[in-house]
């Protein structure tokens, strides 16, 4: 992008940096007519959209390289090692569709075998489904199965689990270990009291759902736009607001280290993208909703289950279909429309990646809508005029990447067509959905326990400290973005009445204070009185959020501000506070408001 942006004539720079709403579609078209000429243009754009180009794409030698490194290690024990290669060759691995030999189940397979060693019989269980769901006749899925259940007690599974597998087994030396295993397991289960839970399923991302039943409305005001505010008198704790993201994006840091969709932490057994080597997802669940169901039974694999002797059958034919119809999919899913192993996704910022899921979930709601109403629609507010004059030109740039992007690099389901072609107009919303994201994206948060030697636990799920490691510090985490509609209509304040927190996905609101009737309902973007002095706070939301901030908190004095940067005065008789001069500027005017309405009081 340096390449582009260095390129601009500096009369054009000049011209986009004071554009206003009025003058940007010319600005935009101006830009695009510059880069159409300029022939590394074209070359960063092929090269970001073209998967030939990319290294986000799936490969089968280095999955097979990976595969091998992964078996090494585990004949010399070390699991640890071997549970990241085959890990790393699952994120290579392509799905090449044919039931057996299916590298893909080879390698769930043989992660479970590591799971189990490692005494990770859950992430073990759901690994064996993994591989049992590409391949059902995959008697050693079925076996490794059995032994995991047997160490969760779960005998009547095992039972099971072993019996499918000396149905599908064929070598007969196989057949007879699995025989010999399972009177073991009918020995024990007798001597054994347990009740079973089932373990199909993979991890429910569904958060036990608490609903807020107060009623809100938004409300126009002067000095802030839009803002909630409450109909009726709310306590302290009480639930305001749920709501799921209109579009989210994890942050490049945690890419290796929570999942793409829901944004938790990653397991041990975690599952990667079937067409492309970008995201990782915590389960087939989240990977399913992020990029929509990509392997289906086949008629064969139906064929197996069917075979299979009665309540035998059912039993297998449950572990196999694992329910997935049940989960409530979007038409174009949020990973869906970048997954071709293309480079974009994984270069562009975050925020500019969002702006194109945005998109794509605007154009798949609405098919009759052209680009021009896309902005309307959002309902977001935007600060483009109030964009400093570097952000004004970095947003047009890389409007007209994303969307070279999202029209070179997929067979997207919704039609560009109706994005016409790319103009002036086009590039000219996506530089207000760029600034309505500036304005109104969320960053989620994760809280991350610190053990004592600062080292956090990052593990991917699986515990790598003793006790004695025990965490005492709790720290924050931003983990992602997320467009929440109705929740981006809360105003900020730094002293806020309102708490925001996040389970998985979803955004939560809780109030902290008693608030009246019709009072606002303000939650902070950041700083907060007494945590930040009133300049910092000031410019904080001045660059992050371009307003400068009208709330309670920078309207008021607070003894906390003033005390922040105050020093004690040098003569030791005098309880006196000195300001430094920075400060007592930005606290002057509130100073003097207070002793004037002190002197009317
Ligand atoms: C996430 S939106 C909040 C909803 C917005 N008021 C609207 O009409 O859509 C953030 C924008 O609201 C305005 N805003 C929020 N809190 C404010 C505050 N304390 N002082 C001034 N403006 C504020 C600013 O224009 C800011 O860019």
């Amino acid at each position: 992008m340096d390449i582009l942006k260095a390129a601009v004539p500096n009369s054009l720079r000049k011209v986009i940096g004071n554009s206003t709403l009025d003058t940007l579609p010319d600005t935009c078209s101006s830009l695009h007519n510059f880069f159409l000429k300029f022939q590394p243009f074209c070359e960063i754009v092929t090269q970001l959209s073209d998967s030939s180009y990319g290294l986000c794409g799936k490969n089968k030698d280095d999955a097979l390289k990976y595969k091998h490194l992964g078996n090494q290690c585990f004949v010399e024990a070390d699991y640890v090692k071997a549970l990241d290669y085959y890990t790393q060759a699952l994120r290579k691995a392509p799905n090449d569709g044919a039931i057996e030999n299916n590298l893909f189940a080879t390698l769930y397979a043989n992660r479970a075998t590591v799971l189990y060693k490692m005494s990770l019989f859950i992430e073990c269980l759901r690994d064996c489904n993994r591989a049992l769901q590409i391949c059902p006749s995959y008697a050693k899925a079925w076996y490794r199965r059995g032994k995991a259940n047997v160490s969760l007690g779960n005998y009547k599974d095992a039972i099971c689990d072993l019996n499918v597998a000396k149905i599908v087994e064929t070598a007969t030396g196989g057949k007879r270990q699995i025989e010999s295993e399972l009177k073991i397991i009918l020995d024990q289960s007798k001597s054994t009291n347990t009740v079973e839970e089932p373990q199909h399923k993979e991890n429910n991302l569904n958060t036990v759902g608490e609903v807020p039943h107060i009623k809100l409305q938004s409300i126009s005001m002067p000095d802030k736009g839009r803002g909630m505010v409450s109909s009726c008198d709310v306590s302290p704790g009480s639930l305001v607001h749920a709501e799921e993201p209109y579009a989210t994006i994890i942050l490049k840091q945690c890419r290796e280290t929570h999942c793409h969709y829901c944004l938790n932490d990653l397991p041990a057994d975690r599952v990667p993208c079937i067409s492309c080597s970008i995201p990782w997802y915590c389960s087939r669940q989240c990977q399913i909703r992020a990029s929509g169901e990509m392997y289906l039974i086949s008629a064969e694999a139906s064929y197996i289950l069917k075979n299979l002797p009665g309540v035998l059958g059912e039993y297998a034919a449950e572990v196999v279909e694992c329910s997935y119809r049940e989960l409530k999919v979007d038409d174009v899913t949020e990973h869906q429309h970048e997954c071709n192993g293309v480079h974009w996704p994984a270069v562009l910022p975050p925020e500019i990646v969002l702006a194109g899921r945005i998109l794509a979930k605007f154009f798949s709601k609405s098919s009759s809508d052209g680009i021009t109403s896309f902005v309307e629609n959002l309902e977001l507010s935007h600060c483009y005029e109030h964009m400093p004059f570097e952000s004004k030109l970095d947003s047009h740039i890389y409007a007209i990447v994303l969307l070279y992007c999202l029209k070179f690099s997929n067979e997207f389901k919704f039609s560009y067509e109706r994005m016409s072609s790319i103009n002036g107009i086009s590039i000219s919303q996506v530089v207000i959905v760029i600034s309505q994201i500036k304005v109104n994206c969320m960053t989620v948060v994760r809280l991350k326990s610190v053990d004592t030697l600062g080292l956090s636990d990052q593990s991917g799920g699986f515990p790598i400290y003793s006790s004695a490691h025990l965490t005492n510090k709790v720290e924050q985490v931003r983990v992602g973005k997320a467009i929440y509609k109705a929740g981006s209509l809360f105003n900020h304040s730094c002293k806020p009445n309102v708490h925001a927190y996040f389970l998985s996905r979803t955004l939560y609101l809780r109030t902290t204070n008693v608030i009246a009737a019709g009072c606002q309902l303000e939650l902070s973007y950041g700083p907060q009185v007494g945590l930040w002095d009133c300049k910092d706070r000031r410019n904080f939301l001045k660059d992050e959020y371009a307003f400068h901030c009208q709330c309670t908190g920078c309207s008021e004095v607070n003894l906390s501000d003033i005390v922040l940067n105050a020093f004690h005065c040098v003569d030791p008789n005098c309880s006196g506070a000195v300001l430094e001069s920075r400060v007592l500027e930005c606290e002057k005017q509130k100073i003097e408001h207070f002793l004037i309405s002190d002197k009317v009081a």
